[in-house]
């Protein structure tokens, strides 16, 4: 019978229901997420919308996928009564929701949904627009920083994207026809090739090099941010390098500075001088040959770790963040199973979030995450290249 259903059901779009299902397990597939997960993922919303309980799900594809579609519907449940309480603050409902979520369901239930939060929002169109933006809004506050938290930043920038369209639709055309023509595909993978020639020349020996374009949230946020117009955000396009020491990098400065002109002013050498956050690294705009800057930073592993893990977490820098516990190790190792799915292959069951207990009161969010796409990289606007 819910098979049945399950063909015949259409979504607003017209598009068979069975599509949305299909594509929100596909994104999962693309993630790298095993079997149980992608199966949920197909299934995720038998139980609220065709009537299938527990019992029949795990009969037929084992407890593993019942407990996700479970999850997954635990979540929805979750999130329409903070769609009801009217009483707290925007902020700090979101606030509680995203910790909530991390610390009450296995992370792969929360990753289904955030896949299925996906695809509803590539597929925003067909609703009428007071839902598409009350959709847009709920997705900013919180599925897009949840992304985040699981250091699945394709998935954030996307979803970030996607709701800067339908929040600011003007804006965002404007925005997207300039970067049409300012982004540039080539020039990062071309600057990266360049940089390791002369690294190499100098007998210099780096962990990484990586680059990324700026999404256009990103260089939206910072414009209002900062009240700056597009041809002044200098990091549209960037480069970072990883080395072994603190010598290394100013090396590695000295050989930037050689390949392309420096943009005065643009400077910084958060390593003589860190950050009062801790934050260390050098940071360099250079014009690039594409006449484009290019922002360039040069830091060490551990100085990486610290920017991305430590107390200067990149996530704090940007979002701000409350007391976390847990260890680095414990986080690390935590998002390691998370990221590669160890949890299937070592049976780890439901594994929480280091620190945060059981407890859905406990306020601890996760640093976020270059590191993660470093353990497992899934970012397609991502160039890296390392050296083996
Ligand atoms: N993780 C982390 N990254 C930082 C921090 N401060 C700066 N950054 C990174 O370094 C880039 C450049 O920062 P700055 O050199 O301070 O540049 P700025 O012109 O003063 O500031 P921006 O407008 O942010 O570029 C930022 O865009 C971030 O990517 C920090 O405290 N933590
Ligand atoms: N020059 C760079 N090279 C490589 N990766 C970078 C560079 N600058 C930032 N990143 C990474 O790109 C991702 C997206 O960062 P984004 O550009 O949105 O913000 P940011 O540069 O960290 O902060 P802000 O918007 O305040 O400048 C983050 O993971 C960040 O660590």
């Amino acid at each position: 019978g819910w098979a049945f259903w399950w063909f015949l059901q259409m979504r607003a779009s017209g598009d068979p229901y069975l599509q949305h299902c299909v594509e929100t397990a596909a994104l999962l597939a693309e993630l790298g997420a095993g079997p149980p997960v992608i199966a949920a993922g197909l299934l995720h919303d038998t139980v609220d919308d065709a009537g299938l309980d527990y019992g029949s799900i795990s009969e037929q594809f084992g407890a593993g996928v019942a407990d996700l579609v479970k999850g997954v519907s635990n979540l929805s449940h979750l999130s329409k009564l903070a769609r009801r309480n009217d009483t707290a603050s925007r902020t700090d409902e979101a606030d509680r929701l995203r910790t909530v979520f991390l610390a009450m369901e296995d992370a792969r239930a929360v990753l289904i949904k955030l896949a299925d939060r996906l695809h509803n929002m590539r597929t925003l169109d067909s609703l009428p627009k007071i839902k598409q933006q009350c959709f847009a809004k709920e997705t900013l506050e919180i599925f897009a920083p949840l992304a985040n938290q699981l250091g699945i930043l394709n998935w954030k920038e996307q979803l970030e994207n996607l709701c800067f369209k339908h929040l600011y639709p003007e804006q965002y055309e404007e925005l997207s026809s300039n970067l049409h023509e300012f982004y540039n595909r080539d020039m990062i993978a071309a600057a990266i090739r360049r940089l390791e020639q002369a690294l190499q020349v100098r007998g210099l020996s780096y962990r990484s090099i990586s680059g990324r374009h700026k999404s256009i949230y990103s260089i939206y946020s910072k414009m209002t941010r900062k009240k700056l117009d597009m041809d002044e955000i200098y990091d549209v396009h960037g480069v970072r390098v990883i080395l072994e020491n603190k010598a290394d990098c100013f090396t590695t400065l000295e050989v930037v500075h050689h390949l392309w002109p420096r943009i005065p002013g643009k400077f910084k050498d958060y390593v003589s001088s860190p950050k009062s956050n801790g934050y260390q690294s050098l940071h360099t705009v250079v014009l690039s040959e594409e006449t484009l800057p290019l922002e360039i930073q040069i830091r060490t592993a551990d100085m990486h770790l610290q920017a991305e893990f430590g107390i200067a977490a990149h996530w704090r820098y940007k979002e701000g963040v409350r007391n976390c516990s847990s260890s680095l190790p414990e986080m690390v190792e935590w998002v390691r199973c998370v990221v590669t799915w160890q949890c299937e292959t070592l049976h780890i069951d439901h594994p929480s979030p280091p620190g945060l207990g059981s407890s859905p009161r406990a306020t601890c969010t996760f640093p976020s995450v270059t590191l993660m796409a470093v353990l497992s990289p899934i970012q397609n606007n991502v160039t890296t290249l390392d050296q083996s």
